[in-house]
């Protein structure tokens, strides 16, 4: 029987099928975070259980943290949030699993330091509470969110139970016009198909486009793939991805490697595998992307206008118009971060174009790495300068801007462009209107203060 690259990780994580004819499926890693690891640890050790495998088990402080440079990163940005962060530690410190702390050279978000650190890897299964978990699925790996009760359990059994979910193949072919990214990809295709249309499948992501984005743009494509109501998405890993694992912290060493990469080489799609569905695109036809209304499938290439079936409730929240033009509309903040677009590529690109501009007058923009070794490798090649001298806020790791945690946000009403992944109605804080959009596009529209693509595109 053929088998798709997401059955072949399946089978290999079956320890049974139940009754109800739900599958009991065997977990390699848990990553935890404080916003809602925390609530599963301490949940755990209450009920007088530890983990069973405490060093598959890995937790950093992302959601919280404070990210303003400078302000001591034990005070977090939500008030009353710093309980979590110290009931974390504690609890982390108990249960005896790793522990990437705030002052951890490591330290940074989940799905950023996952793949960094080597443990998101090619045929592992991990979970995460936290939606975003299908980014690390670029890898190769079989990741997805679920919730607190689900990583406690899995936490104590090493299993999950789960119905196995249909499976999608998205083939993007052609390459990607000068200056269109993964970001715009997943805008497009998300804007294409609706917000529902990955209809609770397994994605697999594959074609020529997807072969040559390198790691850090398949797993923004990767990140996306919730926002379009998938259970999860995988890249099968090649060549790309063993050349980013080698030397990582949590990979295989090289005793390992071979053994290792000899497994990982079996897991691609047969040839003649099935889908449930199958969706065909084509990467030449996209365009720098940004989104208009309060839902990710709500956008527009630049240069289009918003459509007259447009959803009202959406344009006033957004105080737009149907037939406006999607470019050249005002903005009050920029921001790049997330763990969507905030790594070292997407940094350098939006440096590329800051270079040497300034912030238009009047917006607030900030820059805030992903992780700690984003951070770190950034300011090695002087980007931080870069984004300073150009009027950029420079920021510590964590999730910053990209939710609103109650504390620090930008005024109400302030219309935003932004590199994240969710602009629903007050994500980055009451009455903020947000646009998603890529790196390059974020950058470029801070300093005209409008809505705009790189020079390259326009
Ligand atoms: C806090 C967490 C549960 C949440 C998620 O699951 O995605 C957050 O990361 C988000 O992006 O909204
Ligand atoms: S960066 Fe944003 S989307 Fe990603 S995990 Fe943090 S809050 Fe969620």
């Amino acid at each position: 029987m053929t088998k798709t690259v997401f059955d072949k990780l399946w089978d290999a994580h079956r320890v049974k099928t139940l009754p109800t004819g739900e599958d009991l499926i065997a977990i390699d890693r848990v990553f935890l975070h404080e916003r809602t690891g925390s609530v599963a640890l301490e949940s755990l050790l209450e009920s007088g259980r530890k983990p069973l495998a405490p060093k598959r088990v890995f937790c950093t402080m992302d959601h919280i943290v404070s990210t303003q440079a400078g302000r001591g990163r034990n005070d977090a940005r939500t008030p009353g949030g710093g309980v979590f962060i110290t009931a974390t530690r504690s609890a982390a410190k108990k249960a005896g699993i790793n522990l990437i702390d705030i002052d951890s050279p490591e330290q940074g978000i989940v799905h950023v330091i996952s793949p960094e650190l080597g443990i998101a890897q090619p045929g592992l299964t991990l979970v995460c509470p936290d939606s975003h978990t299908c980014s690390q699925g670029a890898l190769g790996a079989l990741a997805w969110g679920i919730g607190s009760t689900d990583a406690e359990h899995a936490m104590a059994t090493g299993t999950l139970r789960l119905q196995k979910p249909p499976q999608m193949r998205i083939q993007i072919n052609g390459k990607l016009p000068i200056g269109v990214t993964a970001k715009d990809l997943a805008l497009h295709i998300i804007a294409l198909e609706g917000a529902a249309g990955a209809k609770r499948c397994a994605i697999e992501y594959c074609g020529e486009t997807v072969k040559a984005l390198p790691i850090e743009a398949r797993l923004t494509l990767c990140n996306m793939a919730v926002e379009f109501a998938a259970f999860t998405a995988i890249i099968a890993p090649d060549e790309t991805t063993f050349d980013y694992l080698k030397d990582k912290r949590f990979s295989p060493d090289e005793k390992n490697w071979q053994e290792a990469q000899a497994y990982w080489e079996t897991l691609k799609s047969d040839v003649d595998a099935d889908f449930d569905f199958e969706i065909e695109i084509n990467a030449e036809e996209v365009r720098p992307t940004v989104t208009w209304g309060t839902s990710p499938s709500q956008s527009g290439a630049l240069g289009t206008i918003i459509p007259e079936d447009a959803d009202e409730k959406a344009l006033s929240y957004m105080g737009l118009k149907k037939g406006q033009s999607v470019e050249n509309i005002e903005i009050g903040g920029a921001f790049i971060g997330s763990c969507t677009n905030a790594r070292l590529s997407d940094l350098r690109a939006a440096a590329d174009i800051i270079k040497g501009n300034k912030v238009a007058s009047g917006i607030r923009a900030i820059c805030v790495p992903g992780s700690t070794a984003v951070r770190r490798a950034a300011e090695n090649e002087g980007l931080d300068k870069v984004f300073k001298d150009a009027g950029f806020e420079w920021g510590e790791a964590g999730c910053a801007f990209c939710f609103y945690a109650g504390g620090e946000t930008f005024k109400p009403g302030t219309r935003v462009i932004s590199s994240t992944n969710r602009n629903f109605e007050g994500r980055q804080g009451p009455g903020v209107r947000t646009h998603l959009a890529s790196p390059a596009v974020v950058a470029a529209s801070a300093i005209a203060g409008r809505i705009t693509a790189p020079e390259t595109q326009t």
